[in-house]
């Protein structure tokens, strides 16, 4: 359960007068996500997703996050919108923190992707990165190469009470990645956290993306990095590689990946594994008193990181060429 911040009815009912919505029929806090308070809002309109901002997201990105779902919207993909207030803004304050309202996406995300899911999610990532081309607004990446030791610092101290010996591997891996993290691969809008929880379908169609909230500009094939981690293992955490070829067959049917990008992805897949590891230990180790989260399992992403360190070459994913 993801509700960091409470919302009294006065407080809800004050800001709700705001939009031309109606008025408020009801609101829950939504027991998924761990990054921001989210609820389902029920107005005489219909229903919407109010967020309320927590620890990650900084209020100056916020015009970017919000900017981009329009523009995505705009070029025809499933995302959800922001709505205007009757003074025309998308961004407001509730309960002291920085809030918007967006509208509902239908669909639901599946627990257990198939190798079909994986196509399409590869399929829409591509059509994202292609539709990002053209956003004015930039945002480089928070949490690429460059944030990621200052983050580990903040649990260095305690990562082995998590796993013995998990401290050496993380000091290593980082060092390595530092050393060789490329700079000359193509780059543009990233969704950054495009986990199948943040992907939505109605029946077999992919109906939407959601949770742009990690969005920014860095390189495509991370990207593409970050789905390898989190659609294509199994729960034992072995590598299917059939569901690997068929996200990245999905991809580049709309967007080739250039070679220098193919070869990158074991490095990549390294990469992206070590940043979910990293914001996860932190998370693991902090847990904000009163809140009501399940915060996720760092070493999931630890023997994740261990596998691709047994890759050296894209076919290693199911990469046809
Ligand atoms: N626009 C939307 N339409 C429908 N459901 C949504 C929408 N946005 C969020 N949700 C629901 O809220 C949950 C948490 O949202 P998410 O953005 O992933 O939270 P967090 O930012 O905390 O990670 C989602 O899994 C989904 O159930
Ligand atoms: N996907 C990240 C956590 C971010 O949460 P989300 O609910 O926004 O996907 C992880 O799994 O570590």
């Amino acid at each position: 359960m993801a509700v960091y911040t409470d919302v009294s009815d006065e407080e809800l009912a004050a800001f709700v007068a705001g939009y031309d919505i109606g008025g408020v029929v009801s609101c829950k806090g939504i027991a998924e996500g761990v990054e921001n308070s989210n609820f389902l809002l029920q107005t005489e309109a219909g229903r919407f997703i109010l967020t309320l901002y927590e620890k990650r997201v900084e209020a100056r990105d916020l015009p970017f996050f919000l900017g981009l779902m329009e523009h995505l919207a705009r070029a025809g993909l499933g995302c959800p919108l922001p709505v205007a207030d009757r003074g025309g803004k998308a961004l407001g304050v509730l309960a002291g923190r920085p809030a918007a309202i967006v509208t509902f996406l239908d669909g639901v995300w599946v627990r257990r992707p198939t190798a079909h899911h994986c196509e399409l999610l590869g399929e829409a990532l591509a059509r994202m990165h292609l539709a990002g081309l053209d956003f004015a607004i930039r945002r480089p990446n928070a949490l690429t190469i460059g944030a990621w030791r200052p983050l580990w610092e903040r649990s260095r101290a305690r990562a082995d009470e998590v796993a013995p010996g998990l401290a050496a591997d993380i000091e290593a891996e980082l060092a390595v990645l530092e050393a060789t993290w490329p700079s000359d691969l193509p780059v543009g809008v990233i969704h950054a956290d495009l986990f199948p929880d943040n992907v939505f379908f109605l029946g077999e169609r992919l109906s939407g993306l959601i949770d742009f909230y990690f969005a920014c500009d860095d390189l495509l094939a991370y990207d593409v990095a970050v789905c390898l981690n989190s659609w294509c293992f199994e729960p034992d955490l072995s590598f299917n590689i059939t569901k690997g070829r068929a996200l990245l067959a999905g991809y580049q049917r709309v967007r080739p990946l250039e070679p220098r990008e193919a070869a990158a992805l074991p490095l990549l897949s390294r990469g992206s594994a070590l940043r979910f590891l990293l914001t996860r230990l932190y998370d693991w180790l902090n847990v904000p008193p009163g809140a009501r989260v399940t915060p996720k399992d760092p070493l999931e992403y630890h023997r994740k990181m261990r596998f691709h360190r047994s890759i050296a070459d894209p076919a290693g994913y199911g990469l046809e060429r």
